[in-house]
């Protein structure tokens, strides 16, 4: 049977797009025969056309022009992963409103923007998905927008971002300084562009602003959230806690509370045996309370190359799966017709 071929255009060829292109490739066979589509890269949006990149791409593909990707018909997919939330919210607005179907793994944008962004994706009848905006490569979006939909979520708690646990995880295993273990979470393609917003906790925030809004069926605001980060703890409360054979790990938390939601990222102490305190390194782990579930925990990497994409082509999947894919193929059919 003759295959049919989705033009995606990518945007960002950073520590993510790279996996994403990476991943595309090692696993073409596969995912076109799980998802009856070959997924062909139309095209590229970078900053800079030559910049030694992770993957070897061809130059044609490259642009800097963003229209490359906005005005070409073709392109039904775009993935954004180049970050920012001004000009990356234009971009992301415009292709769901001209009817493309968008896969972020934006968790700035998504916190900020995303009851207009999905208000955008409805009105068009195309997918905005984004689950690796939320620890990696854990599908905890898709659990808590489908699996638990039908059962009431008190409370989602863990561990979502995987820089401030590495730095926190080499602080306590290998009483590593704040600053070296910092700068090899940036070496590892975990921290943020601006690391500040890891360390200060807002990536957190942001995470748990999107977690509490799908889980809770309520919209919380960032601006909401109280957050403190880790750059106030020291090697001395590292081995202070360690003492009293305590784990210091940055914990986000949304508790219903009567009609109120109340969402949180502070770092806390647990003891050792907690199951949160044995997770480390770029792990991440979410608690899901419910009342039919009980308690259920999800586990993975948070951060990374290939993890990260590993939800990014999850989303991909997803979509070309999806009915509103398959409808806007049909229309596209009849409209040749
Ligand atoms: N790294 C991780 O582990 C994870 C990251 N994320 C999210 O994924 C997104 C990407 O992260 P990451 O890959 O680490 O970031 P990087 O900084 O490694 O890559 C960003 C890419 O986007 C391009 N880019 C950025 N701004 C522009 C612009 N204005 N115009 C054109 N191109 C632009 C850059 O181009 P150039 O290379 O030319 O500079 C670069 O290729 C972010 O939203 C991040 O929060 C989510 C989960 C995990
Ligand atoms: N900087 C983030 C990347 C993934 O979301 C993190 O460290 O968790």
């Amino acid at each position: 049977m003759e295959r049919r071929v989705v033009k995606v255009g990518l945007l960002g060829l950073g520590t993510v797009g790279s996996g994403v292109v990476k991943m595309l490739r090692q696993n073409s066979e596969e995912l076109a025969q799980k998802c009856g589509y070959e997924i062909e890269i139309q095209r590229i949006l970078v900053r800079d056309l030559d910049k030694k990149r992770g993957v070897e791409v061809d130059r044609a593909l490259l642009t800097r022009d963003v229209r490359d990707i906005l005005d070409d018909a073709n392109i039904q997919v775009v993935i954004e992963v180049m970050g920012g939330e001004g000009e990356t919210r234009d971009i992301v607005l415009e292709s769901l409103l001209s009817g493309k179907h968008v896969i972020t793994a934006n968790k700035d944008l998504i916190a900020l923007h995303g009851a207009h962004l999905h208000h955008a994706a409805d009105s068009q009848n195309v997918e905005l998905l984004y689950e690796a905006a939320v620890a990696g490569a854990i599908p905890i979006v898709r659990v808590l927008k489908q699996s638990f939909a039908g059962d009431n979520v008190r409370e989602v708690m863990g561990i979502v971002n995987g820089t401030t646990n590495y730095i926190l995880s080499k602080m306590t295993q290998e009483n590593a300084s704040y600053e070296d273990a910092l700068r090899e979470a940036q070496a590892l393609g975990y921290a943020e562009a601006d690391p500040h917003a890891d360390v200060s906790g807002l990536d957190a925030a942001r995470k748990m602003a999107i977690l509490a809004s799908i889980s809770m069926r309520q919209a919380v605001p960032l601006a909401d959230v109280k957050l403190q980060g880790i750059e106030g703890v020291t090697s001395e409360d590292v081995a202070e806690a360690k003492a009293l054979g305590q784990v210091i790990k940055l914990i986000g938390r949304a508790r219903r509370e009567g009609d109120s939601i109340e969402v949180s990222v502070s770092p806390m102490r647990l003891p050792e045996e907690h199951p949160l305190a044995k997770v480390n390194d770029s792990f991440n782990a979410v608690y899901v309370y419910a009342d039919a579930l009980g308690e259920a925990m999800l586990y993975g990497r948070g951060a990374g190359e290939m993890p990260t994409a590993s939800a990014v082509v999850g989303d991909l999947h997803a979509v070309l799966r999806g009915r509103k894919f398959a409808a806007g193929q049909l229309e596209l059919i009849a409209r040749w017709a």
